[in-house]
C-alpha cells in the first residue's frame, strides 16, 4: 500500500521490494511457475552448451521472459478469480480459460523460437 509520506525514491524502492517479493513467491510457491522456471534454467544451460549466438540469446531470453510473464499473470488472474468467486461459476471458468489461453500463446511461440534456434544445430 502507498505511504503518502514516502519520497519519490523511497516509494519506488518500496514498490521494487514488493515486486521482488512477488517474484520470489511465484518461484517458491506456484507449481506452474516452478516448472516454467526450471525449464528456463535448463534451456539457459543448453544455450551455453550449444554456444548459441548473441542474437539467438536475445530471442531465447525474450521467449523465456514472455512465458514467465504470461504464466505469472495467468496465476495472478487465477488467484484473483478464486478470491472474488471461490464457488463454481461459468464466467469464472471462461475467465480462467482465456487467461490460460494467453499463457499457451506464449508457450507455443517460445517452442517455435526454440526449434528455429536448435534444429539447424542438429542437422
Ligand atoms: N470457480 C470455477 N468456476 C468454473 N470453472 C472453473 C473454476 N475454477 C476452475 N475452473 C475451470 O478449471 C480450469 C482449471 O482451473 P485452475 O484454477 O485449477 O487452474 P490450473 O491452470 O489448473 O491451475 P494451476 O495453474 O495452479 O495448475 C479453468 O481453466 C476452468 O475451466
Amino acid at each position: 500500500m502507498k505511504n503518502p509520506n514516502d519520497s519519490f525514491l523511497k516509494g519506488r524502492l518500496r514498490s521494487l521490494k514488493f515486486a521482488l517479493r512477488g517474484a520470489f513467491l511465484l518461484i517458491t510457491t506456484e507449481h506452474s511457475i516452478m516448472v516454467q522456471f526450471s525449464i528456463a534454467v535448463l534451456i539457459t544451460i543448453f544455450g551455453f552448451v550449444m554456444q548459441i549466438s548473441a542474437t539467438e540469446w536475445m530471442f531465447q531470453l525474450l521467449a523465456i521472459g514472455m512465458v514467465l510473464v504470461a504464466e505469472s499473470l495467468n496465476t495472478g488472474i487465477e488467484k484473483l478469480s478464486d478470491f472474488i468467486h471461490p464457488d463454481y461459476h461459468k464466467r469464472i471458468g471462461f475467465i480462467k480459460d482465456i487467461s490460460a489461453g494467453a499463457a499457451t500463446f506464449a508457450a507455443i511461440i517460445a517452442v517455435i523460437i526454440g526449434l528455429i534456434i536448435y534444429i539447424p544445430k542438429f542437422s
